[in-house]
């Protein structure tokens, strides 16, 4: 596996152990049929509680069966799983990043032992819903709301959400949703379990892209949740732009991981397929492709360790996060597509990975902050100057 500057030898013990692990899983149980998955449109739900046992699932929280890995081998992992497919990945980082995350760190202790293990474990199942049809880009103007019920000891909430990773097959929704029973409407954070009273989860179909992830909408009609399913530590959008920042560093490593995988299949044709007597990937132009996406995917691996010993020493700024995940997933999706051409014909279908991936990175490179909007919050660092209005 390309590790051109041997990063891979500064790895201490555990972190080998660990990315050891995803990359077996990787093999045994994602590739032999992702392809299928993609083409049906299916996600191989029997996987969900593997992922929970191998300890996919935020294993760089602390307590509540959370083994506090290093943040590097927290990457590594998603680099595993994203070198497998984007919506293996994705369905990790939103268990773990965008759920239980928030939990273990504005939960209460009630919500926190209720929900960490199980969602650990791959028993429970979580989504996060912030997009609104009318508001993706701009979070900020979100409509769903929640207000104080009559006997003022809960909320009635409504609304809808839309584009949300897993929500036909969550038990709970981190649904964030502005209070307007206080003073400035402010954004929180509700734990509402998918089958309360009004609430409704139907899945999303004819995507061309992330086809192996079940994406859905969540419909939000006067369901009632008592006070304690509210995060009691936050409010307003530090909560949910908190949790993207973990979301998108595990998306920084995780696109490098879906580049190698389509350098490593484009490397492995180049020395097989001949063309006018030998192996294509003894022509210049072949090597000129497969130079340039081992020389990018390095910049990309050398920006997310970078990123982890920044996030490990607590130093780590969601700018930071911005850049690699603008950086790292525009890499990924433009070598995926020199990938899929070095593969020729047989490129475009779902027996060589590329053009899997590159259909997935279209998500990747929209969710989670747009490059666009990633440019411009790297644009407002630098100048000062905000360009969103
Ligand atoms: C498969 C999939 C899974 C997803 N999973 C989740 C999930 O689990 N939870 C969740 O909450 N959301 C999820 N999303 C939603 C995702 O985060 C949004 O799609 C994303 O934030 C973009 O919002 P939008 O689609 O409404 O596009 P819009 O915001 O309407 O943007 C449209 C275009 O306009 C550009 N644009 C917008 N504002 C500006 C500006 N100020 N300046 C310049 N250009 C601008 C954008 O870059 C984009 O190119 C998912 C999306 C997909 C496709």
């Amino acid at each position: 596996m390309l590790d051109f500057v041997q990063l891979e030898a500064d790895l201490g013990q555990e972190e080998r152990l660990i990315r050891e692990t995803a990359r077996e899983f990787v093999a045994d149980h994602v590739r032999p049929d992702i392809g299928e998955h993609f083409e049906n449109g299916t996600f191989p739900t029997e996987l969900i509680q593997t992922m929970g046992e191998l300890g996919f699932y935020a294993p760089n929280l602390e307590g509540y069966g959370s083994p506090n890995v290093s943040e590097t081998a927290y990457g590594l992992v998603m680099q595993e799983l994203e070198a497998g497919d984007s919506g293996i990945r994705s369905m990790a980082s939103v268990q773990g990043a965008l759920v239980m995350y928030p939990i273990h760190a504005y939960g209460s202790e009630a919500q926190k032992e209720e929900w960490l293990p199980a969602l650990g474990e791959g028993e429970a199942v979580g989504c996060f819903g912030l997009t609104e049809p009318e508001h993706g880009s701009n979070p900020s103007a979100m409509e769903t709301h929640a207000e104080r019920d009559a006997t003022g000891d809960g909320y009635v909430l409504s609304g809808s959400k839309t584009w949300i990773t897993n929500a036909p097959i969550a038990d709970v929704a981190v649904v964030w949703a502005r209070d307007r029973s206080a003073t400035d409407d402010p954004v929180r954070g509700f734990l509402v379990e998918t089958d309360r009273d009004g609430v409704t989860t139907p899945e999303i179909d004819g995507k061309l892209s992330m086809r192996a992830s079940i994406t859905g909408e969540i419909g939000l009609n006067d369901v009632s949740v008592p006070e304690e399913n509210v995060l009691p530590g936050v409010s307003g959008m530090k909560g949910p732009l908190s949790c993207l920042t973990q979301a998108r560093y595990g998306i920084a490593w995780g696109a490098v991981g879906a580049a190698r995988d389509c350098f490593e299949e484009a490397r492995e044709y180049a020395t097989e397929r001949e063309q006018f007597g030998g192996p294509i990937g003894r022509f210049q132009l072949q090597q000129g492709k497969l130079a340039e996406m081992a020389t990018q995917i390095t910049l990309g691996q050398l920006l997310a360790y970078r990123l982890a010993d920044l996030k490990e020493r607590g130093e780590l700024r969601p700018q930071h996060v911005s850049m690699a995940k603008r950086n790292n997933v525009r890499m990924a999706r433009e070598q995926s597509r020199v990938a899929r051409e070095m593969l020729g014909g047989n490129g475009i279908t779902t027996d060589y990975s590329p053009m899997r991936h590159l259909a997935n990175l279209e998500t990747v490179y929209t969710y989670e902050g747009t490059h666009d909007i990633h440019t411009l919050i790297l644009g407002e660092d630098l100048t000062g100057l905000q360009a969103y209005q």
